[in-house]
């Protein structure tokens, strides 16, 4: 989608911020990161020994394969998992503190709309759960809505959208208060791959225009390497980061990119990455 003249007149976080923040905090820091889950079968030892630092402005993804821990660490960033061992901060903050002050967005694999609410009404939501006056729940929902390129369905209800539009409604929800931190769990992987293709190169125009940090989970190595400034490769059992790789590749990324030999070899130590993690057990 065209999105850089809408996004032109945007007023959602405008100003591209400095990505080079030399010795500044990160903006999410794990040490030393466990989580065990006490289930009735006996412990699931989900996150071993995370070391893990976001600068402001990143692309971060998690690969790795099934039950590796990409979800629970996300969660455990947005304060939904409580780890059992080592320090987690964002912002600077307990992630509960960073929870109570809206530090970020998170959109989930399904768009997890509701059906009865029509898209303006689903992204107004958290909005009027959070108490902003009508007038700027309007302003602010029109705003996102022509940040994803769907100025116009407002009054449309989720089902009367495709899939990749569903998604991209449930991005604009995510975007509507305006948080620095955007949290994004497999949100293209229902999708097919041509949808998912536009999407990527619009949520790179997103990032880039915004310079929200993003931290992204996926199962598609191609999806990691194009999107990421840096990109966290996890082994299973208990989840592990095996690699982390930080992208040499220009923030300009057409698609064809992908055939390009900076990608593929980026791609190859992923699958490397992941392949030894796989051995490792
Ligand atoms: N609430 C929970 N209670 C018990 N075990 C859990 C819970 N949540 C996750 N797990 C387990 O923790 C491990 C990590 O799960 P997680 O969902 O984080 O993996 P994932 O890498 O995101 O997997 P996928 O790619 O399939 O989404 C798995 O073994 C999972 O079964």
């Amino acid at each position: 989608m065209a999105l850089p003249h809408i996004m032109e007149r945007s007023a959602v976080t405008e100003a591209r911020p400095d990505r080079s923040p030399a010795g500044s905090a990160p903006v999410i820091s794990a040490t030393d990161l466990d989580l065990t889950f006490r289930t009735n079968d006996g412990p699931v030892h989900a996150l071993k020994g995370v070391n893990l630092a976001i600068g402001k402005g990143e692309f971060v993804s998690f690969i790795g394969p099934s039950g590796c821990g990409k979800t629970t660490f996300l969660r455990c960033v947005a304060g939904l998992e409580h780890p059992t061992g080592g320090t987690l901060t964002v912002n600077g903050m307990s992630p509960d503190e960073a929870r109570r002050a809206r530090a970020y967005g998170y959109v989930f694999q399904a768009a997890g709309l509701y059906p009865w609410r029509t898209i303006g009404g689903n992204i107004r939501l958290p909005l009027e759960i959070m108490g902003f006056p009508k007038a700027e729940q309007a302003e602010r929902t029109r705003r996102v809505l022509e940040l994803v390129d769907l100025a116009g369905f407002e009054k449309k209800y989720p089902w009367q959208l495709s899939g990749g539009m569903q998604q991209r409604a449930s991005i604009a929800r995510a975007l509507a208060f305006d948080a620095d931190i955007l949290l994004m769990d497999e949100p293209f992987g229902a999708l097919d791959e041509i949808v998912r293709d536009r999407l990527n190169e619009e949520l790179l125009r997103l990032w880039d225009r915004t310079g929200k940090t993003i931290g992204f989970v996926t199962h598609s190595i191609p999806e990691a390497v194009y999107l990421s400034t840096k990109i966290v490769v996890m082994s299973p059992r208990p989840g592990r980061i095996t690699d982390v790789i930080d992208s040499p590749l220009p923030r300009e990324r057409p698609l064809d990119i992908r055939d390009s030999r900076a990608f593929i070899e980026i791609a190859h130590r992923v699958r490397e990455g992941l392949r030894a993690g796989m051995v490792d057990d």
